[in-house]
C-alpha cells in the first residue's frame, strides 16, 4: 500500500474523480485563478499548490515509386490535406517516408514552421496515410506493413500505409525501415534507451536499434509497435502524478517566461482558466499550463491521463483535456476496447507483467519518470499489448538516491507517482471488465475469421 496513499475501490470514487481526491476539482479551479500577481509568483503559487498527489488518494521502396505522404484526420483529430511528394533517400539507401514538420502545417501549406511553433502545436496528431503516387503493382516493403487500410475517405483506390502519432511534438517521426520509425534524437532518451537494454523493462519498451544520423539531424531507431497489428486500436496514456520537471519549475520561477501558445491552448479549453494577469499578459508560464492541464485531466485525480485514441475505424480523438472523473474514464476505455472483455483481460495481464518488471527494475527505481506513456494497442485478433514509450523526460536521479513511484510528490523529493497511476489504471480497466462481465466476446482468428466466446470476468 502506498505510503500517504490508499488505493480506493472502485465504489469508493464511483461517480467522479473527487472521489478520489476530495475537493480536487475546487482546488483544480483555484489552482487555475491561483495567482494575479507577477509571473514567477504564479509558478510558485502552482509549486505550493499541493497538488492531489500528495493527499490521500486511492489505489519503406525504389526511385521510380514517388510515394506521397497524406495527413489527414477524422473526428476530433486535426484535420491535414495532401501536400507533396516526400520520400527521402533512406539512411541505408533506400527510400523511406518523411513525416516532418515541413510538409505539415495545420494549414496545409508546405511551409517550414519554425522551433517554436512545432514545440507548442499539438495539432499534428493525426493518422498519416501513405500512398503511392505511382502505382506499378509492385509490391515494396512498405507496402508489406499489416496497418495498410483502405479508408473511407479515400480518392483513390490504391494501398496506402497508415501510422498514427497520437500525442507529442509535431515532426518528431519519420518513417524508416519495415517495421522501424526515426524518433527526434534526444540524449537523455538516448541513454536511457541504452540502460534499458540490460533491464527488467525491456520486454515492454521498443527495441532500440541505436542511433542514426540523416541530413544533418539525430534520431533514435526504434521498432514500430503498430506493424504486426492489423487495423489496431491504440490508445496512448501519460503516467504519473506529475507531467513536468522539478527544474522546469525552478527555472520558471527564476525567468518566468509566459507563453502566449500556452495561454492560446488554455483558452480553447477553458476560457476561464487564465488568471486576470493571465489575461492581461496574454501567457502562462510552462509549470503553470502544466498543472491547470493535470487539473483539467485525471491526472492529479488519477495518476494517468489518456492523450488520444485511434479506433481500427479509423476515428480519432486527442480531446480529452477534460477527461477527468473516473466514470469518464471508465466510459472511454470501454470505447476503446469495444466492450470486449478478452481484450480487456489481456490489457490486464500485460499491465500487470509491467507492474511487476516495475518492481524489480532498476532503471526505475533510479529515474524519474516524467511524461512517460503507456501505448495501449489491440486488433480483432484480440491480441492485445502495452508498452512504455516516451523517455524524453525521464532523469536519472542523483548516485545513491531511489524513488518509490508511489508516495505523494513534494518539491524536492522527485516522486513521479507512475506506480499509483499505475494501479490506478489497473484499477480502471478492472471496472470496464467487471461491467461488461458475461458480455459476448467476439475476436477473429489472423486470417479474420470471427469467434464468439462467452466470457466472464470477476
Ligand atoms: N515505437 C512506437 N511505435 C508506434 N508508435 C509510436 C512509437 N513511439 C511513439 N509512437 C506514437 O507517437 C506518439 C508520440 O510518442 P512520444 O510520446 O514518444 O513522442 P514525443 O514527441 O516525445 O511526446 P511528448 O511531446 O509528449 O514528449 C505516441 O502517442 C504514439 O502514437
Ligand atoms: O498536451 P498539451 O496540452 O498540448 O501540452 C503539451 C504537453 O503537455 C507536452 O507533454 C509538453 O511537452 P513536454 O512534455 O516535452 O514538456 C508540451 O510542452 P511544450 O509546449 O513546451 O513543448 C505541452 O505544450
Amino acid at each position: 500500500m502506498p505510503k500517504g496513499w490508499r488505493r480506493k475501490s472502485s465504489k469508493d470514487s464511483e461517480d467522479s474523480g473527487t472521489g478520489l481526491n476530495e475537493g480536487s476539482h475546487a482546488e483544480g479551479r483555484a489552482a487555475g485563478k491561483a495567482s494575479s500577481e507577477a509571473a514567477d509568483d504564479l509558478v510558485q503559487k502552482a509549486a505550493r499548490s499541493d497538488p492531489p498527489s500528495a493527499r490521500a488518494a486511492p489505489p519503406a521502396m525504389h526511385a521510380s515509386r514517388v510515394p506521397q505522404v497524406t495527413i489527414t484526420a477524422e473526428g476530433s483529430c486535426s484535420s491535414r490535406e495532401v501536400k507533396h511528394a516526400d520520400w527521402d533517400e533512406a539512411v541505408d539507401g533506400t527510400l523511406r517516408r518523411k513525416l516532418s514538420n515541413s510538409s505539415i502545417s495545420s494549414t496545409g501549406s508546405s511551409t517550414v514552421e519554425s522551433e517554436d511553433d512545432l514545440l507548442s502545436d499539438t495539432e499534428s496528431n493525426g493518422i498519416i496515410t501513405l500512398e503511392p503516387l505511382v502505382d506499378t503493382g509492385e509490391v515494396k516493403p512498405w507496402w508489406k506493413l499489416k496497418t495498410i487500410v483502405h479508408w473511407p475517405f479515400s480518392v483513390t483506390q490504391r494501398p496506402k500505409v497508415n501510422w498514427v502519432q497520437l500525442a507529442g511534438h509535431k515532426g518528431n517521426f519519420k518513417a524508416a525501415d519495415e517495421g522501424t520509425i526515426l524518433k527526434k534524437f534526444s540524449e537523455n532518451e538516448r541513454q536511457c534507451f541504452e540502460k534499458l537494454r540490460d533491464d527488467a523493462l525491456l520486454p515492454f519498451v521498443p527495441v532500440y536499434h541505436g542511433t542514426v544520423e540523416k541530413d544533418g539531424e539525430s534520431y533514435l531507431h526504434l521498432a514500430d509497435l503498430l506493424v504486426k497489428f492489423d487495423l489496431p486500436n491504440v490508445m496512448d496514456c501519460k503516467i504519473g502524478v506529475r507531467t513536468y520537471l522539478e527544474e522546469e519549475l525552478v527555472r520558471a520561477r527564476e525567468r518566468p517566461k509566459p507563453r502566449e501558445d500556452l495561454y492560446n491552448k488554455m483558452m480553447e479549453v477553458d476560457g476561464e482558466g487564465p488568471t486576470a494577469q493571465e489575461h492581461s499578459q496574454r501567457g502562462v508560464t510552462k509549470p503553470r499550463y502544466m498543472q491547470w492541464r493535470e487539473t483539467m485531466s485525471s491526472t492529479n485525480t488519477l495518476g494517468f491521463r489518456v492523450e488520444g485514441i485511434k479506433k481500427s475505424d479509423g476515428t480519432c480523438r486527442t480531446d480529452f483535456k477534460k477527461t477527468r472523473s473516473r466514470q469518464d474514464v471508465i466510459q472511454v476505455f470501454k470505447d476503446f476496447v469495444g466492450e470486449n472483455v478478452d481484450i480487456s483481460k489481456s490489457y490486464l495481464s500485460r499491465l500487470t507483467e509491467i507492474r511487476q518488471a516495475l518492481k524489480a527494475s532498476q532503471f526505475f527505481r533510479q529515474h524519474e519518470v516524467i511524461g512517460s506513456s503507456l501505448l495501449f494497442i489491440h486488433d480483432h485478433t484480440c491480441n492485445a499489448e502495452v508498452w512504455l514509450i516516451d523517455f524524453g523526460k525521464t532523469t536519472p536521479l542523483p548516485e545513491g538516491q531511489m524513488l518509490n513511484h508511489d508516495i505523494p510528490w513534494k518539491e524536492g523529493n522527485r516522486e513521479d507517482g507512475y506506480l499509483w497511476g499505475l494501479e490506478n489504471l489497473i484499477n480502471t480497466l478492472e471496472s470496464v471488465g467487471g461491467e461488461e462481465a458475461g458480455e459476448e466476446t467476439v475476436c477473429s482468428d489472423a486470417k479474420g475469421n470471427s469467434g464468439t466466446t462467452e466470457t466472464d470476468v470477476q
